[in-house]
């Protein structure tokens, strides 16, 4: 059977993936089983095969910085597991400092006039004043040196979200600047895999009365699930990534993914 005549069957996860990406339709799925089995089968197998602009299309808030060969060659670095630390954490960093630099290109701004030294009018744009950083630690923390060069003297608060056993991720710590809910929020976390931390991080942010729009989600690499689980609950928050990896393997891992990202930056993989 084809997927299309899925489509009364299987609503969600049609409305989500196929309609906007018909070169899809003809995937076959098994004759036979319940609508769950259909349902999981289609959004695997579309998963695996959505590339990022189809993302981008289905979540306009996506937002992913346009590829050029330097940004290629970099990922091809980062990604690679026979680099040296050293190499690691230079790749990333210049990586970094793009997608906070694009991030950035999505705050509001307001008309501003200056004088040029020939005596001109200019007119041009003031910066956003009131923002923060917020880093989910630990690989999060990565981020707030670019960050900080871009934005001179920037608050930035902490997020602490960690495994616990089965029980999935808890929230264990936080320090936020205590008018948060009056500032554009810059989130930071190089790794969207399923889309936990982030959502438990933004669901603190909007807690503390950050509107949702006024959020940007800033990371290098992310998962489709995950840009899918985040997207889905906050259609008005923004992701800025780098580039949007193929899938999540069995283990949740990003895949191809960059492996462990907060040891191989701090050098805690030896
Ligand atoms: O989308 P998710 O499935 O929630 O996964 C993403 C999280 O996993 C990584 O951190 P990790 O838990 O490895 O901790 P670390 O930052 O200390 O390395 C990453 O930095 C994110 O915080």
């Amino acid at each position: 059977m084809l997927i299309s005549q899925y489509a009364k069957f299987v609503k969600p996860a049609f409305d989500d993936f196929v309609l906007p990406s018909k070169k899809y339709a003809d995937v076959i799925i098994p004759r036979g089983g319940d609508n769950h089995v259909a349902i999981d089968l289609i959004v695997q197998h579309l998963r695996t095969k959505l590339g990022q602009h189809d993302l981008c299309k289905i979540y306009p808030n996506v937002y992913v910085i346009q590829s050029t060969f330097q940004i290629r060659g970099m990922h091809t670095l980062i990604r690679d597991r026979e680099i040296s630390k050293h190499d690691f954490v230079f790749y990333s960093d210049r990586l970094i400092r793009l997608v906070v630099e694009h991030g950035l290109g999505h705050l509001p701004f307001t008309e501003k006039q200056i004088v040029t030294p020939t005596g001109s009018l200019y007119t041009g744009v003031d910066f956003c004043k009131k923002l923060c950083g917020v880093s989910i630690v630990r690989s999060g923390e990565s981020m707030e040196n670019a960050l900080r060069a871009c934005c001179k003297g920037i608050k930035i608060g902490k997020i602490l979200i960690h495994r616990d056993g089965d029980n999935g991720k808890q929230l264990i710590y936080e320090k936020l600047p205590k008018d948060i809910l009056e500032r554009h929020v810059l989130l930071l976390d190089p790794v969207l895999a399923t889309g936990n931390s982030a959502n438990q991080a933004i669901e603190l942010l909007i807690q503390k009365g950050v509107p949702e729009s006024h959020i940007i989600f800033l990371n290098l690499i992310s998962a489709p699930e995950g840009i899918h689980c985040v997207s889905k609950r906050f259609p008005s928050l923004k992701i800025v990534t780098s580039e949007i990896d193929v899938a999540l393997n069995e283990e949740f891992r990003v895949i191809p993914g960059m492996g462990e990202f907060g040891d191989r930056y701090f050098g805690t993989d030896d």
